[in-house]
């Protein structure tokens, strides 16, 4: 590969330098701050159990929000963070868990040891033990499914795990896994094996070959016939990311699985998946509809209430509708303490 070729692969495989909203270091710090913020109010207002260890690795802990407030047949969403597998963790990774609680989901926010300190074979493995740990707790709680949800690099994980035969490997039930939500996702990493993005990993090209969701399609295809995927792409993520999107999903419809592409309008790499805090969001609305929800009402366990704080994207004034659980019964609803340290009141709708 010559000199332009990595410059371009090293452009395409650059978010950042896609946004149409902020410049380069402006949008990460930005993703960061607001996937960060959102992750602590939801485990401020969330009933949720911390730092559950699946490996023995520091890292390999996972967040449980809802499992004791919600039914045990509820439906159990999993998100596996991105950040090119050598950025981000759990503490910016439960910004989505508000109204997926809202709508009867309990959520599992996974983190993973990231490079150097892993490599990539080692990063696919401990998400495999977080998922048996998963499917573990599925079973025994006799939840109606399991969904994966990746953004990004996480996207390129979760896409990994469709892969994997959980019958043979692990005596657990495929079946289990009934759907994914894959957002802005590398489904074959190869082109990123000359970038800068492989410093820190230090892959081969057989390794990256060898750890690319398209080298397993047969399998993926296989074990997802009953599963329901949706794949989605930023429509100002790059071409690359476009491409890679569009034919993994066309893939996956040739195989005969039930997948969707959604090119989410108005969307960079980033708020792509950070509206996900949001309920009127397309994604949101894909990913309750995919586990059988809906977000007509609040689900059972969780109470709701309105919260007039100063907004920390514009701080003005906003009023804001929060979900809280056993946890907030806690600070006696009236006052909340906000992750700042600032204390506001709030009122339950009559
Ligand atoms: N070097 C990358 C950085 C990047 O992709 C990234 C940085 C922080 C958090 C998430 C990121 N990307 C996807 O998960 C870029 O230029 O966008």
């Amino acid at each position: 590969m010559n000199e332009m070729d990595i410059k371009e692969y090293e452009h395409q495989y650059s978010p950042s330098r896609w946004s149409h909203r902020l410049g380069q270091e402006a949008v990460i710090d930005a993703h960061v701050e607001v996937m960060k913020r959102g992750s602590q109010i939801a485990r401020e207002t969330i009933e949720c159990q911390t730092d559950l260890s699946y490996g023995l690795r520091e890292k390999a802990k996972l967040d449980l929000f809802g499992a004791q407030t919600l039914p045990e047949d509820a439906p159990i969403f999993v998100y596996i963070h991105g950040g090119y597998w050598q950025f981000l963790g759990r503490e910016s990774s439960s910004f989505m868990v508000t109204p997926l609680a809202k709508a009867g989901a309990v959520v599992v926010t996974i983190g993973y040891t990231i490079a150097p300190e892993a490599s990539m074979d080692e990063i696919v493995s401990e998400v495999k033990a977080a998922i048996t740990y998963v499917l573990q707790l599925a079973k025994k709680r006799g939840s109606s499914g399991v969904y994966l949800c990746g953004h990004s690099a996480g996207a390129h994980l979760a896409a990994m795990m469709l892969a994997v035969d959980w019958m043979g490997e692990q005596m657990l039930n495929d079946s289990l896994i009934k759907g994914a939500l894959l957002v802005s996702g590398v489904y074959d990493i190869s082109p990123l094996v000359n970038t800068y993005v492989n410093d820190p990993l230090r892959m081969t090209e057989s390794d990256a070959c060898r750890l690319s969701p398209v080298t397993h399609l047969k399998n993926i295809i296989q074990h997802s016939m009953k599963r329901r995927i949706v794949v989605a792409v930023g429509q100002h993520d790059s071409p690359a990311f476009h491409i890679q999107s569009k034919e993994f999903d066309e893939e996956l419809r040739r195989g005969g699985v039930t997948s969707e592409l959604i090119d989410v309008p108005d969307t960079d790499h980033f708020d792509v998946i950070e509206k996900m805090s949001e309920e009127e969001y397309i994604l949101t609305e894909a990913a309750v509809k995919m586990m059988g929800l809906n977000l007509d009402g609040v689900s059972e366990g969780f109470k709701q209430a309105s919260l007039i704080v100063n907004c920390y994207c514009c701080s003005e004034r906003h009023t804001y509708g929060i979900l809280y659980s056993l946890k907030m019964d806690e600070f006696k609803l009236g006052h909340i303490p906000l992750p700042g340290g600032e204390t506001v009141s709030a009122q339950t709708p009559a």
